[in-house]
């Protein structure tokens, strides 16, 4: 088997003095598409920033194409970031510029290609995402799902080979979700990528995933195909998949006895 794409090795990262990654092992094959699932706040979006290099371990390492990228120099780092395509909450498209215009932004300022070329790959890029036609529009003219597309577009500008989206699904109605989520793993295909997705939204992700790791607390309690996890027997993952009330995640916020608060006595 050929190595992984992306390797995430024993990786220890805190804030401060607060751990908020213990001993993360992931691997991401060349091809696949892989989730990273988890509540708000346990450590995806950090995981995502180690791989793109904004953030370094405080142990541990994460190779990409072979190469330690905390290891890399600013002009290494630049290089290796022009091979990753990152969609990130939301995506905000430039709301001044034009569709085609924010598409080609990328090629325009990491390329030198000639202004034909570029109209070549944004219109292909257009095509891919089921846009083609779109290109003289402003994002305001958009619906939620439209722009999210030219999002996707926009991040697949440069063909990388290896895309990270984080919350690509976050404020879409259901028929836009699934048009993204469709779109996400199609694209992994035709451009012959690897890709993350950080997300809590597991009914879609798990439609179009290879493999899932569940982070609790900064450290993975789950891993496995989507249907390892959908008949996990872990109680976390089973309560965060089924969405149930009840289970290892508290309803309540740790405050004071309610009742006690209250004045009343049980
Ligand atoms: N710059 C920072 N300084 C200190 N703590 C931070 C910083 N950025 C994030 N954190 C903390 O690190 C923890 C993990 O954050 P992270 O963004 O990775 O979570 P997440 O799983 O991606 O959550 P979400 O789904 O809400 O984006 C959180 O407790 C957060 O408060």
């Amino acid at each position: 088997m050929s190595a992984p794409l992306v390797e995430v090795r024993d990786v220890n990262f805190a804030y401060d003095s607060r751990p908020i990654l213990k001993g993360i092992n992931m691997s991401f094959p060349k091809g696949k598409l892989i989730a990273i699932m988890g509540l708000s706040g346990c450590g995806k979006t950090t995981i995502l920033r180690h791989i793109g290099g904004v953030l370094k371990p405080t142990q541990g390492y994460v190779k990409v194409d072979g190469q330690v990228i905390s290891e890399l120099d600013q002009q290494g780092l630049y290089a290796m970031r022009r091979k990753m395509g990152m969609l990130f909450q939301f995506g905000a498209l430039f709301t001044d510029m034009t569709v085609f215009d924010n598409v080609a932004f990328q090629m325009r300022e990491h390329t030198d290609l000639p202004e034909e070329i570029i109209r070549d790959l944004v219109m292909m890029k257009l095509h891919a995402v089921g846009l083609y036609g779109t290109q003289d529009l402003m994002p305001g003219e958009l619906s939620g799902g439209m722009a999210r597309r030219v999002a996707l577009a926009r991040t697949i500008a440069l063909d990388p080979m290896l895309i990270m989206y984080d919350e690509p699904f976050a404020g879409l109605d259901p028929i836009s979700l699934t048009v993204v989520g469709e779109l996400i793993r199609k694209l992994n295909e035709a451009l012959g990528a690897t890709s993350i997705i950080v997300t809590h939204d597991v009914q879609e992700s798990l439609k179009i995933v290879d493999y899932v790791y569940f982070v609790a607390d900064g450290a993975i309690i789950a891993e496995g195909s989507a249907d390892d996890i959908r008949a996990s027997g872990e109680a976390f993952v089973k309560q965060f998949v089924h969405g149930e009330m009840d289970g290892p995640l508290p309803f309540h916020y740790p405050g004071n006895d309610f009742n006690t608060d209250l004045g009343v006595h049980a």
